[in-house]
């Protein structure tokens, strides 16, 4: 018999004793509620026939017209010689794996509210599933300290140290990065007010999100983390060497694995970057699968505008005959959307034509 936590939840309020939280380092099968029946919804697909996620090296003299045909063709590319110290990624990763590694009872005293956003939970597309995905994850918006508080009382902030220098280093490049994404479309720092004065993108809003895929005894019937877009302008994720993340790209007939590279980085075009370019890039969908005996963990820099900030397709983009295609819609607002209509919430914002 699968354990589950029923002892655990003693110490835990009301609210979080949710049977559905596995303790994954003691279970030996997949039990029913974790069975997916279509993991292989789409075949995989060998990356040498359609050549594999774009790798752009930032400091090519052509890294702006790599990007752009990475976001138009995938949504989503690699990136090396991004600047982030290899230090930085190894501590945050080793952060990862010591709150992952904590006793179930224990990491559910920093679970995440039923109307919070940060903190320790399943995987918040779960309700959109009949069946649990075999991952946990911890959603840092804002400070991490009181969460990070309740996990270790008299030694938080070495936690907090490193999520702080990364989300740091992370906004940097995340400002490289949209400036690369939008100079592809002939953007220029005049066109975008809300990326401030400096267009440096100051006021821009973002969070972190880690992910734990535990080994799996049976990898084949059961979903790390299902099918989705980000609702972000861009996703920064950091894989470890485990591979796991598998993307959609238009027009292809399956899955395509990101073969983990080291010191590289994934970025995807988010939902919100789809609306911004009106349509030109593509959000990509993607998941997570998981492995048989390596423990996989991931960390997604999840990156979006200013608060309150409407984004609709850029004035540039749009003529006559390149009509806007979505409604006009501010972060907050889009997730609210999301956390309604998940998949199908781009869709609700089309503007339809009525010629
Ligand atoms: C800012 C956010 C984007 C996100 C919802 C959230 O409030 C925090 C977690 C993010 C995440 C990470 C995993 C996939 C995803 C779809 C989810 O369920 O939670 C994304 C959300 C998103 O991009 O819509
Ligand atoms: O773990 C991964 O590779 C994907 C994670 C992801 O898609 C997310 O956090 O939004
Ligand atoms: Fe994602």
């Amino acid at each position: 018999m699968p354990s589950r936590l029923s002892d655990a939840f003693r110490e835990v309020p009301v609210h979080l004793r949710n049977k559905d939280h596995l303790d994954f380092e003691s279970i030996r099968e997949v039990p029913d509620s974790h069975t997916w029946q279509d993991v292989d919804d789409y075949p995989s697909v060998d990356t040498a026939a359609v050549g594999g996620v774009p790798v752009v090296d930032l400091n090519d003299p052509n890294a702006m017209k790599l990007v752009r045909h990475a976001c138009e063709t995938w949504g989503v590319f690699q990136i090396v010689n991004h600047g982030i110290p290899m230090t930085l990624l190894q501590e945050l990763e080793a952060q990862g794996r010591r709150l992952f590694s904590l006793p179930a009872e224990h990491k559910l005293k920093a679970a995440r509210l039923p109307d919070g956003i940060s903190g320790y939970g399943l995987a918040r597309i779960s309700s959109f599933f009949p069946k649990l995905m075999w991952s946990e994850g911890f959603t840092i918006v804002g400070s991490p300290v009181e969460h990070a508080r309740q996990l270790w009382p008299d030694d938080y902030t070495q936690f907090c140290d490193v999520i702080e220098e990364y989300v740091k280093e992370m906004k940097g490049l995340a400002g490289k990065l949209m400036w690369l994404v939008l100079g592809g479309l002939g953007i220029t720092k005049p066109d975008l007010k809300w990326a401030g004065p400096k267009g440096d993108f100051k006021e821009a809003s973002a969070g972190l999100q880690l992910n734990s895929y535990p080994a799996c005894p049976d990898p084949n019937r059961t979903m790390g983390l299902a099918a989705h877009t980000d609702s972000t302008l861009l996703t920064i994720l950091y894989q470890n060497n485990t591979s796991g993340l598998q993307v959609l790209k238009d027009g292809s007939t399956g899955w395509i694995t990101v073969p983990p590279l080291p010191e590289a980085l994934v970025v995807n075009v988010g939902d919100l970057l789809h609306i911004l370019s009106n349509g030109k890039y593509p959000s990509v969908f993607h998941r997570a699968v998981v492995h048989q005996t390596r423990h996989r963990l991931s960390a997604a820099y999840l990156y979006g505008p200013p608060p309150n900030t409407q984004v609709g397709p850029l004035e540039k983009l749009v003529d006559l005959n390149n009509p806007p295609l979505y409604k006009s819609v501010t972060w907050n607002e889009y997730l609210e959307t999301k956390a309604k209509h998940f998949n199908k919430a781009l869709g609700t914002l089309r503007i339809t034509s009525t010629t």
